[in-house]
């Protein structure tokens, strides 16, 4: 498995890949976009920072690639739904790096509100401006805080220690959670019009890019301060240069930029304008976090496939993931059967629960049989990740029901795809928690192991079928490693007959078959 590091990494985290054995991993910081995707063809895993961009184009040619880590939490850099329809999964690190964030917006705060920048260079430069430079205190004003998650919620802690007023928008946190941790859930309109700092830490999402803008800046408080050590992009920086330069906006501390490198910035020439180089999560301590969790996850993922942190298929890890494994191995093999017994154009896949189900996360089971479903008629490389996105592009709608009352069985999935054409049904079991039995297809009561090859016959249910068929077997020199007549839950004509073999029922045997009279369909399924 080869490992590309893109950007600069702690070196805990290169340790790691160098010390894991079938891993080999390369450290070059410094290829140009068109470099990257020249070479990322020849590697498993990608990992970045935020300066690498992995753009449509780097996805396209990164043919072998199973997983992009980011060590650090925005993703802002990396094209995730293409990275999706690829089935490449893209894992971030998100908590390794919000202390020295949080610290860092802290910071500039203090830094804004007492000229520190501005007062090192005067000084620097010989000049002792103590009038030109007085500040102001922080205790008993403002803060208006733009996202209350895992930085947000630290900002908020450090900012009550330094006895400011926090007040928090967030449209996705319930306001009682702000209350009980101490603050005030406001509306945007209400912490724009109270504030006299605003912090950002929201992600940069079309919602979010260009937040603070004109209109924005103009419900301010006269004098506001504005700290954004999340994303540039999230504030029209056109619009805060026009609010700095009226002193509607009395200065400004600029961890991110909409382009970064800013290069000669207009906001760079303002006196009121503090600002770092993207510094937020530089700290050696966030820096090693980072690595490691960013190695350990992109090791996990190699060669054991457990995923953590990933922003693009469920994370499903440690206990969890052993406790679901037999269940998502169940789903991808009732996937695949109804593959290969589906005729038509598939409409809809209804997945029924039942049992044991009650306890489990839902989801990565669906996914596993989605991915088992489309995994033989799509394309190559349709993965559990990107499988609902493809049966979504399909036009594929699926269902999830979860059954109150469990059946004959402790546990039972059954599946019903619909086509164009028809309907099938089958339903599958786990025996000891462990090992996955297909108990139905379409109406006959079947007991199969999903494993190697097998032949589904639908016959006459009428005297010498069997044999004539075991005959057709010998006569082709194809050993029947099992044989099986399934039971139709309501008597009738016919008979379900399955047969396994040791390798995949021939193409002669199959059409000699399915040119006797006595039977209806013959489909070979391999799994
Ligand atoms: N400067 C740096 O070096 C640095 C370092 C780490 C993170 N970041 C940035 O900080 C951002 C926040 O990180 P986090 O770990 O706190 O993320 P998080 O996902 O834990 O929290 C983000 C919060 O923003 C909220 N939110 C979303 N849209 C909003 C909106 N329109 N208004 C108000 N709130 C909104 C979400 O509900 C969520 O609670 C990251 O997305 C990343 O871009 C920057
Ligand atoms: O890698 C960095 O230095 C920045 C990381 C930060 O922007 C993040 O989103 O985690």
């Amino acid at each position: 498995m080869k490992v590309l590091v893109s950007d600069k990494l702690g070196e805990a985290g290169i340790e790691l890949f160098k010390n894991e054995p079938g891993i080999e991993v390369d450290v070059k910081t410094d290829l140009t976009p068109e470099a990257l995707i020249q070479q990322i063809g020849t590697y498993d895993a990608l990992i970045i920072r935020s300066a690498t961009k992995v753009t449509a184009e780097v996805i396209t040619a990164a043919t072998n690639l199973k997983v992009i880590g980011r060590a650090g939490i925005g993703l802002d850099n990396v094209n995730v739904p293409a990275a999706t329809q690829k089935g490449i999964v893209v894992m971030n690190t998100p908590t390794g790096n919000t202390i020295t964030t949080a610290e860092h917006a802290i910071a500039m705060m203090m830094a804004l509100s007492r000229n520190i920048p501005q007062a090192t260079i005067s000084l620097k430069a010989g000049r002792w401006e103590k009038k030109k430079l007085q500040g102001q205190e922080m205790m008993n004003k403002t803060l208006g805080l733009l996202g209350f998650g895992k930085i947000g919620s630290i900002v908020a802690d450090r900012a009550r220690g330094l006895r400011m007023n926090v007040i928090v928008f967030d449209p996705n946190v319930n306001p009682e959670k702000i209350q009980e941790a101490g603050y005030e859930s406001v509306s945007l309109d209400e912490l724009y019009a109270r504030s006299d700092y605003i912090t950002i830490h929201v992600p940069k999402m079309e919602k979010t890019i260009g937040l603070l803008n004109a209109d924005a800046f103009s419900r301010m408080k006269d004098g506001i301060m504005i700290i954004n050590c999340a994303r540039g992009g999230i504030i029209d920086e056109a619009a805060l240069y026009d609010a700095l330069q009226s002193g509607k906006v009395a200065g400004a501390a600029l961890d991110v930029f909409a382009k970064e490198p800013p290069g000669e910035h207009p906001l760079l020439t303002c006196e009121n304008v503090i600002c770092t180089p993207h510094l937020g999560a530089s700290t050696q301590e966030a820096q090693t976090n980072v690595a490691v969790d960013v190695a350990r996850q992109i090791i996990a993922y190699l060669k054991e496939g457990t995923i953590i942190n990933a922003v693009n298929t469920p994370s499903v890890t440690g206990d969890r993931l052993a406790r679901l494994k037999p269940y998502l191995e169940l789903g991808r093999k009732l996937g695949l059967l109804l593959a290969q017994i589906h005729r038509g154009k598939l409409q809809e896949v209804a997945i029924e629960y039942s049992g044991e189900y009650h306890d489990l996360e839902l989801g990565p089971i669906s996914t596993a049989l989605i991915n088992g479903l489309l995994e033989p008629l799509v394309r190559e490389g349709v993965n559990a990740v990107n499988a609902p996105a493809i049966a979504q592009e399909m036009g594929i709608k699926v269902t999830e029901t979860l059954r109150a009352e469990p059946f004959d069985y402790l546990n039972l999935m059954t599946v019903r795809v619909t086509t164009t054409e028809q309907t099938d049904t089958v339903s599958g079991t786990l025996f000891g928690k462990i090992y996955p039995r297909i108990v139905e297809i379409n109406d006959f009561r079947v007991d199969v192991s999903p494993e190697g090859h097998m032949l589904i016959i639908l016959s006459e249910n009428k005297p010498g079928v069997i044999g004539r068929i075991g005959t057709t077997f010998g006569e082709g020199g194809v050993n029947i490693v099992r044989f099986m007549v399934g039971n139709e839950a309501i008597e009738g004509q016919k008979n379900m007959v399955i047969i396994k073999t040791d390798e995949p029922v021939p193409a002669d045997i199959l059409e000699t078959l399915k040119s006797k009279k006595v039977i209806f369909e013959a489909t070979s399924v391999n799994f």
